[in-house]
């Protein structure tokens, strides 16, 4: 749907962006993530043809940005940071206007502009003036100039920027709607936008791709370890050490203090009793029986609350090869009847992941890459290319 290849803008001496390399398949919704001045606007302005390249080449479904600029922007909405209004015009003059612009035949106009104005919630709006809409209306008529000509591309510039919380996932609903016939690429600085809405997401720092992925695969790549925390009620020496003895356990870190032992549990009521044992049969936790799998549990001991007062004991639990290690403590602690109160996955947070990579003075590629070393992920951590030195005659 859309290929940026090698890509770089140097606005006079300044540089722009550089080396930008990426391509969308159709129906892909993808966050484009910077701090200011990353270069996110300058990239979605040569996507939409409005600015050209230094160097390298732009083509949405197959027609080259260069070569067939009219051909080529009829597949685009552009949505940019301010919507491109005519406050004295009314809703439904100016959607008028936009459909003349795109050269939308005019018996199909009419038809059209009452999708659009249904599609986005204008109805009963068409006669306003535009002056005296909410900001909300007023991002919903920007989406609704961009998706007048019914495009497949669309490009949104922060499309909620400046929008009260209600606004925002009205406009985040409409995006999301969008999204199922449209290929989407958004720009934002909400993070959790991206989480919300995006199948993948494109961080872009000092100019350059940072980072491509899947939003909650981006941790790997960055040589993000598998960890869990942990809440188990039990005396504190004995879990650790059942813990470590696990295997594919690479460290298991106590958290902070283990709160101070629990008032005696009253005796649990009749109905919760433990069967009685049969004779020979180990204890639970005991011998043999520690080590069998789980449906070897009575169900009834996994049911009933444990009669020993116990710290809980709280620990960070780190995996080899980033093993999946939950169920292997579930079904121990299980066994051992050290209850479990909370066990979390921990990853780091799309906001960790963007600050590590844009809070440096510089970036290493090199390092970048070298962390990136999951070949299994779909998500990259794309190297360097050099810096074009020559100067935009259209800048
Ligand atoms: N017309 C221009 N002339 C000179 N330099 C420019 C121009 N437009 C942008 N730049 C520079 O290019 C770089 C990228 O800017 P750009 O506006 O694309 O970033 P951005 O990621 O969209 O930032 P923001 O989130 O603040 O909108 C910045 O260093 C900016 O100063």
């Amino acid at each position: 749907m859309l290929e940026v290849k090698q890509v770089s803008k140097l606005y006079e001496n300044q540089r722009g962006v550089h080396g930008i390399d990426f391509s969308m398949t159709r129906g892909e919704i993808v966050g484009f993530l910077g701090p200011n001045g990353a270069g996110k606007t300058t990239t979605m302005r040569m996507i939409t043809g409005y600015l050209n390249p230094t160097h390298g080449s732009i083509s949405i479904d197959g027609l080259s940005m260069a070569d067939h600029p009219k051909k080529a922007r009829q597949k685009i909405g552009y949505l940019p940071e301010t919507p491109p209004l005519y406050p004295e015009m009314s809703v439904r003059s100016y959607l008028q206007f936009i459909a003349d612009l795109r050269g939308i035949p005019v018996k199909e106009q009419k038809h059209r502009i009452g999708e659009v104005i249904d599609r986005l919630g204008l109805q009963g709006r068409e006669r306003q003036i535009m002056r005296s809409l909410s900001k909300g209306y007023k991002q919903r008529m920007g989406l609704a100039q961009a998706i007048l000509h019914n495009p497949d591309l669309l490009i949104l510039d922060e499309p909620t920027s400046g929008l009260d919380p209600k606004q925002i996932i009205e406009i985040r609903q409409l995006i999301r709607e969008l999204g199922e016939n449209h290929t989407v690429l958004l720009s934002t600085h909400i993070l959790p936008e991206i989480n919300t809405l995006c199948n993948r997401v494109l961080i872009i720092n000092q100019g350059r791709i940072v980072m491509d992925g899947h939003p909650d695969r981006l941790g790997q790549s960055m040589g993000e370890t598998f960890e869990v925390s942990l809440e188990v009620k039990g005396p504190r020496e004995a879990v650790l050490a059942e813990l470590r003895s696990l295997p594919q356990i690479a460290s298991v870190k106590p958290l902070a203090d283990v709160t101070a032992a629990a008032e005696p549990a009253a005796e649990p009521p009749a109905a919760l009793q433990p069967p009685p044992l049969e004779h020979g049969a180990p204890e639970p936790g005991v011998g043999a029986g520690a080590q069998e799998p789980a449906d070897a549990m009575p169900a009834a001991w996994l049911a009933k609350p444990s009669t020993v007062a116990e710290p809980t004991v709280r620990v960070l639990v780190s995996a080899t090869d980033r093993a999946d290690i939950r169920e292997a403590i579930f079904y121990r602690m299980a066994e051992l009847r050290y209850p479990i109160l909370a066990m979390q996955k921990e990853s780091l947070s799309l906001e960790d992941i963007f600050l590590k990579l844009t809070t440096n003075e510089a970036i290493d590629p090199e390092a970048s890459a070298a962390g990136g070393g999951d070949p299994a992920s779909d998500v990259s951590v794309p190297g360097t290319n050099a810096i074009d030195k020559e100067v935009d005659p259209h800048a």
